[in-house]
């Protein structure tokens, strides 16, 4: 564990994000300013278009902010100062992130797939494997281990890149859509599974969602709207869910 001084799992002052150039720039983040606590589950929620996507990208490293971005820190790291292949790095190290798309790769078997980020960091294939196995049971999937992603369902094709995203016990969890192929039951499979990583005071996860179902789960809402964040709303037993989140809200 590094220095835990940090309440943080991720600090964003000053974010922007433009793509393009010219007259068809398209200026997508405006200086966002945004706080995941550690041992919260956060949700970002916000019309379709209005950024999530573009802002969990550049926490996950996989995208960069524009030049002048005042802080960019994301578990004490400065994503800034680091080299593509540091960025590269720390991300297999460090964070789960599931994709809108699942990016399971075809030729493998499920069991293979999740182990991947096990491999990547030198652990052995056999032990890889068994971890992989344990994993799938806990997403409802252990008698799929041995099947090809072609063979089964969104929802559970999902539930086997949530399984990826947790195998290495990434200290932050970021995740877009992670509920939307799924039913209620398997929905809350996934939630009481976040919540257990969410519930460590080192780790922290982050979900980009439409599903008013899971709103339950979070601690913290920001809601986002035409590039930035324009609420937060901390949920606790003092502050329960606000009224207008209750019943989803405009998409
Ligand atoms: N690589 C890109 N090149 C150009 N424009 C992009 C790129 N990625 C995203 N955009 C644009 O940035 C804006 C924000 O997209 P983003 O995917 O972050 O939205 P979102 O809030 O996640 O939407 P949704 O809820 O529909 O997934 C959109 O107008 C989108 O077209």
């Amino acid at each position: 564990m590094s220095d835990a001084a940090s309440p943080f799992a991720a600090r964003v002052r000053g974010l922007n994000k433009s793509f393009g150039d010219g007259s068809s720039r398209l200026h997508v983040l405006k200086d966002v300013d945004m706080d995941v606590r550690l041992g919260d589950i956060t949700m970002l929620i916000g019309p379709s278009g209005c950024g999530k996507t573009t802002l969990i990208s550049i926490l996950a490293g996989t995208l960069k902010p524009d030049p002048g971005t005042q802080d960019l820190t994301v578990l004490e790291q400065d994503l800034q100062k680091l080299s593509t292949a540091a960025v590269t790095r720390f991300r297999a190290q460090n964070i789960g992130f599931i994709f809108q798309a699942f990016n399971l790769i075809p030729t493998l078997s499920l069991a293979e797939n999740v182990s991947v980020p096990l491999l990547i960091q030198g652990v052995g294939a056999r032990t890889a494997e068994k971890k992989a196995r344990d994993v799938l049971e806990q997403v409802g999937l252990g008698d799929r281990a041995k099947s090809r992603p072609n063979m089964l369902s969104g929802g559970q094709q999902q539930r086997v890149a949530i399984a990826r995203a947790l195998i290495h016990e990434p200290r932050l969890i970021i995740c877009d859509e992670p509920t939307a192929a799924l039913d209620a039951k398997n929905g809350q499979v996934i939630m009481e599974l976040f919540g257990n990583v969410a519930r460590s005071p080192d780790r922290a996860v982050l979900i980009v969602t439409h599903d008013n179902r899971i709103f339950p789960h979070a601690d913290r809402i920001a809601a986002m709207d035409d590039g930035r964040i324009v609420e937060v709303h901390d949920i606790d037993e003092g502050h329960p869910l606000p009224e207008n989140l209750r019943h989803g809200f405009h998409q």
